[in-house]
């Protein structure tokens, strides 16, 4: 078996298939991630995302295909290998926490130390450490139940860092937390991932919390990954709508060619975008930003609204164009009902490849 710990490549799957009886659960995932990086598994409930961690983890053998670890097979259907959790050095962060309420602080944390043979004056000193690089320098002898929501999860996460382990993984650990604590806790643990230089494998359902933490994200759905690039990336460019409304970067619409421009697809409305000769009907996203309310234009009704940061987001329903609904960002409270005009920005319209072509 291949082992090279200094190997770039901290995870790699190729071919990976996983059938529960006659349901095909993951089918096909190809990806690899870098030392010091993190990747979020993004998607919709079902897709896969936890079958894929537990694949990584070990928790589960594949149908098909191949896991590495830090270029070393950790897993491979085809030959019959497989090396267990315990034997993959690696950190896990549950949603649940999964801290044992009898024990002090530091003995959840010390733990992975005591399952690793590490002596009792080696252990205190990791977990000390480990405690106060999450924040929580004061509360080694305190029992889990005395802690915060979000204090459970900073152990849970000293626990997964204790043993310097060479890839953490994370499975929706924020989730249990209320709005306000899991919006604070996304940044301190983008942060902490940072200052640790820490290769993590990160699940979640929220867009924001993957956009935010990750590196990479692998959009997920239906066993597949849709996409995997940055963030940056994922959202100039979405290769499919499926990415797109899951980002919620605005509304998709198909569009059909229109003399040397297109429009909305079995209506008159044009849109205001040259098209390339020789393309036929398309998928477009119209991002957010590309809306703005206008005196003249489109004339759409307001569906809902709602409070951002930055003004009012409204969900609109463009006129005689069934089943499209754009986004718009507006500084006064917009009602439902209303009635509005819309201009579109054509720069920043954004034309899908055609189905199955990945940009
Ligand atoms: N042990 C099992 N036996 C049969 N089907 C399973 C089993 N575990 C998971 N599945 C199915 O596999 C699919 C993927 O599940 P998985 O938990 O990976 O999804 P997920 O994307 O993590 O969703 P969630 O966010 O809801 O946890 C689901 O359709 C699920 O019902």
């Amino acid at each position: 078996m291949l082992h090279d710990p200094s190997a770039a490549e901290a995870v790699s799957t190729s071919a990976l298939k996983l059938h529960f009886g006659e349901t095909v659960v993951l089918d096909g995932i190809d990806l690899t991630l870098a030392r010091g990086r993190t990747l979020a598994l993004l998607g919709p409930s079902g897709c896969g995302k936890t079958t894929l961690l537990r694949l990584i983890a070990g928790l589960l053998g594949p149908t098909r295909g191949r896991v590495a670890i830090a270029g070393r097979t950790v897993a491979d259907a085809a030959s019959g290998a497989f090396v267990p959790p315990e034997k993959r050095n690696l950190g896990m962060v549950f949603q649940d926490y999964a801290l044992w309420p009898h024990m002090t602080v530091a003995g959840n944390v010390a733990f992975p130390l005591q399952m690793r043979g590490v002596p009792r004056a080696g252990r205190r000193q990791r977990t000390l450490q480990a405690l106060d690089r999450v924040g929580l320098a004061g509360f080694a002898d305190r029992r889990p139940g005395e802690l915060s929501g979000g204090q459970q999860q900073r152990v849970a996460i000293a626990r997964a860092i204790v043993a310097e382990p060479q890839l953490i993984l994370f499975d929706e650990p924020l989730s249990n937390l209320d709005r306000e604590l899991r919006e604070t806790m996304v940044g301190e643990l983008a942060a902490l991932i940072a200052a640790l230089a820490l290769t993590a494998v990160y699940v979640t359902h929220d867009h924001a919390e993957a956009l935010t933490l990750a590196d990479e994200v692998a959009v997920m759905r239906g066993g597949r990954i849709v996409q995997l690039a940055s963030p940056d990336r994922l959202v100039a460019t979405p290769a499919a709508p499926e990415v797109a409304d899951f980002l919620r970067l605005g509304g998709t619409a198909e569009v059909e060619p229109w003399d040397d421009r297109w429009r909305f697809a079995g209506s008159p409305v044009e849109l205001p975008l040259r098209r390339p000769a020789g393309s036929g009907p398309a998928r477009v996203l119209i991002p957010t930003a590309a809306v703005s309310l206008a005196g003249t234009g489109i004339a759409a009704t307001v569906l809902r609204t709602q409070f951002r940061g930055d003004g009012h987001l409204a969900a609109v329903a463009p006129e005689g164009l069934a089943g499209v609904e754009l986004q718009v960002l507006s500084q006064v409270r917009l009602k439902p009902g209303d009635s509005i005009r819309l201009s579109i920005d054509p720069d920043r319209i954004h034309v899908f490849p055609p189905a199955g072509r990945v940009s």
